[in-house]
């Protein structure tokens, strides 16, 4: 396995151009497949997680083009479901963004579908989602475990019934219900069972539908209604901002290595949850500027430790868990039980690699608890296959020389040249 060895960094500064965001790329990609015209896409990110709905686009018949940079694509779109004639295998990786909302959407329209991917994606709970699509008609078989991908579907015509979806694992299984409801063609209306989480992602799922013509009535995250006479309508032109968890790498480094480090991209105007990251900076004693489309962060000295409920940002969260080598005092944060059915077991793997550097972490069922050591210990972290992982510590090499990342390359889900943009602006 290869691995990076980072020098003892003192100093963060600079401007970093971040790319674009998984969760509008992979959105917008199957929106503007299955709306009426074509859309331009500019600034889709270049990773293996959109890879992967690019590929399950072309094998699904839709046609699209690519820049050389593969980060403009011209998608024409369906005016309709996604349909096949014949039996397709679609493999998705680890790609949760993928992977929910496709296992929605092809119930509609004809075919025959296998969706499956990486080990760990066959550990990934998807069974909600599937409840709440065999309560509209569908016909989804699991091929190894109940309620788990692989699955097999096999798409037929679905009448709409009000339905309920459990809210608690992941905001993905509303997402996906919501993306494909206009399918149906008659007014829908989905309530939500349990405590809905990561709640700024149906934000961002209301948003990009309202930019495809449709409109949702959210009746305050408990009940969602979609109108039958509504589809969706190529907005033309659409552009993707840039990745506000992959901002929080740089915007801590920043608060850690002194700053002003300048993330460009996302803002003020994001419509993403994750720019509420830089708040939680601002509360361990940051100072943060925004505008717009740039969010800068400075900060001289020892960060002050905090205790949060980060369920609403629980990507970013992990960039704080790393942020907490250097506070003063014990962070908590809270609320993030379902870091451990993501990319690994997120509580687990952060315990394990945070404890290698000395830091005292008392693990919860859904919360963590991280105080600092004197002096962190140099150590070689294991990532797990989680681009997080590997993302946010390389932050600890700001505490010590010696800090090793095992495997680098899983970055490529969202963020495939992190580390050089990492090595710009830390010295
Ligand atoms: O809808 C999305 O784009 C995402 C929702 C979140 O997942 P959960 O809703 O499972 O927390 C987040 O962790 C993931 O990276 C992307
Ligand atoms: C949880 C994540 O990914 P996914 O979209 O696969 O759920 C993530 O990117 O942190």
């Amino acid at each position: 396995m290869e691995s990076l060895t980072l020098p003892k960094l003192s100093q963060a500064h600079g401007e970093v151009t971040i790319p674009g965001s998984k969760s509008l790329s992979n959105r917008i990609l199957l929106l503007a497949a299955i709306s009426r015209g074509t859309t331009v896409i500019d600034n889709l990110l270049d990773s293996d997680d959109v890879q992967h709905m690019l590929q399950a686009l072309t094998q699904l018949g839709v046609r699209y083009e690519l820049n050389a940079e593969r980060t403009q694509c011209r998608v024409v779109g369906l005016d309709g479901p996604l349909a096949r004639g014949q039996s397709e295998t679609i493999f998705l990786g680890n790609a949760g963004t993928a992977m929910r909302p496709l296992a929605a959407a092809l119930c509609f329209g004809s075919g025959e579908f296998i969706l499956t991917g990486e080990e760990r994606m066959f550990e990934r709970p998807i069974g909600d989602l599937i409840e709440a699509m065999q309560a509209l008609g569908a016909n989804v078989d699991y091929q190894q475990s109940a309620g788990f991908p692989p699955l097999k579907i096999s798409a037929q015509p679905l009448t709409a019934a009000p339905v309920a979806i459990e809210g608690s694992i992941s905001s993905q299984f509303l997402t996906a219900i919501l993306m494909a409801a206009p399918l149906l063609k008659q007014p829908l209306t989905i309530s939500v069972t349990g405590e809905l989480v990561s709640k700024p992602y149906i934000d961002i799922t209301l948003d990009v539908m309202q930019r495809f013509g449709v409109t949702v009535v959210n009746n305050d995250y408990q009940s969602f209604v979609i109108d039958g006479l509504q589809s969706y309508q190529s907005p033309g032109k659409i552009l993707v901002e840039g990745d506000a968890s992959s901002a929080s790498y740089f915007l801590a480094a920043g608060a850690i290595g002194g700053g002003p480090v300048r993330v460009h991209g996302v803002g003020t105007a994001s419509v993403q949850g994750d720019i509420r990251f830089a708040e939680v900076l601002e509360q361990m004693g940051a100072t943060v500027l925004r505008s717009e489309n740039w969010i800068e962060v400075a900060h001289q000295g020892p960060l002050k430790a905090i205790d949060l409920d980060l369920n609403h940002i629980p990507d970013a969260a992990m960039t704080i868990a790393v942020a907490a080598l250097f506070a003063e005092g014990t962070t908590v944060i809270r609320n993030i039980y379902n870091w451990r059915v993501k990319e690994t077991d997120r509580i687990a793997a952060m315990t394990t690699e945070l404890r290698k550097l000395g830091a005292i972490v008392e693990e919860g069922r859904d919360y963590l608890s991280i105080t600092p050591p004197q002096r962190v210990t140099p150590a070689a972290i294991d990532t797990y296959k989680d681009h997080r992982m590997a993302m946010c510590f390389s932050l600890a090499a700001f505490a010590t020389d010696g800090i090793v990342i095992n495997d680098p390359g899983c970055t490529a889900k969202t963020f495939p040249d992190y580390f050089e943009r990492f090595n710009k602006i830390t010295s």
